[in-house]
């Protein structure tokens, strides 16, 4: 429920004429689930989608779906996070679609989290930190990744690698509490081998949190 009231009023963002960035998990489904409702009463929209799962529940919703590639600006972009710590960076990647969903936050002019409030955290660090990384020398990646002061696990989906929407692996990565996230994403993203991590900072434009009574809108622009 918390889930869900947070999504609704994150849709209340989206209006007419808009170009929606749609993220991915249990929080942005519902998300999609609302946009539907509107699209079908008659809310004049677009959308691109941050995985392959998320396009196909959007278009199932009846949302109009268009290619990435032939957008260059976003109105905005709605997706969930793992974590949220109090200076409203963000760690994403729980459900493999990092990369996709920094993109599309990327190119947002208003990027909106919806969280459960047990997700708004002081520090990152409780939640594995996500990072996808390409299949080639995947060990040496993993072992140049632990020298930044992690353990890492590599993501498994029965029994075999887990394979991200762009043909690559996740390792999980567990830094104990990430103080300083800026330099630990700025570590792992210049490894060879690194495509992205799931560290989010200074994108969100608001967070939109619930504890599935009450809905609170914390912005990091309000200090
Ligand atoms: O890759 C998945 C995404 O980053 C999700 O937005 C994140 O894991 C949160 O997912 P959920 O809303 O299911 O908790």
């Amino acid at each position: 429920m918390a889930k869900k009231m947070a999504a609704e009023r994150a849709v209340e963002f989206v209006e007419d004429g808009m170009m929606v960035g749609l993220g991915t998990g249990s929080t942005a489904y519902w998300a999609i689930q609302r946009l539907g409702e509107r699209v079908r009463e008659g809310l004049k929209i677009q959308a691109v989608g941050t995985s392959e799962r998320t396009e196909a529940l959007a278009q199932a919703a009846q949302i109009p779906i268009v290619d990435f590639s032939r957008v260059a600006q976003l109105d905005v972009a709605i997706d969930g996070a793992d974590e949220v710590s109090r200076d409203f960076a963000l760690t994403k990647g729980g459900g493999g679609a990092l990369l996709r969903e920094k993109l599309v936050a990327s190119a947002a002019s208003r990027f909106i989290v919806i969280v459960d409030d047990t997700k708004l955290v002081r520090y990152l660090g409780k939640f594995p930190l996500p990072v996808e990384v390409v299949p080639f020398a995947w060990q040496l990646t993993k072992k140049r990744v632990e020298a930044a002061g992690c353990r890492s696990t590599l993501r498994m989906h029965e029994d075999q690698p887990f394979v991200t929407d762009n043909h690559n692996y996740i390792l999980d990565c567990d830094f104990g509490e990430i103080s300083d996230p800026a330099s630990v994403h700025g570590y792992l993203k210049a490894l060879p081998g690194v495509v992205e991590t799931g560290l989010f900072i200074n994108m969100a434009y608001v967070v939109v949190a619930s504890d599935g009574q009450q809905v609170a809108l914390h912005y990091p622009d309000a200090g």
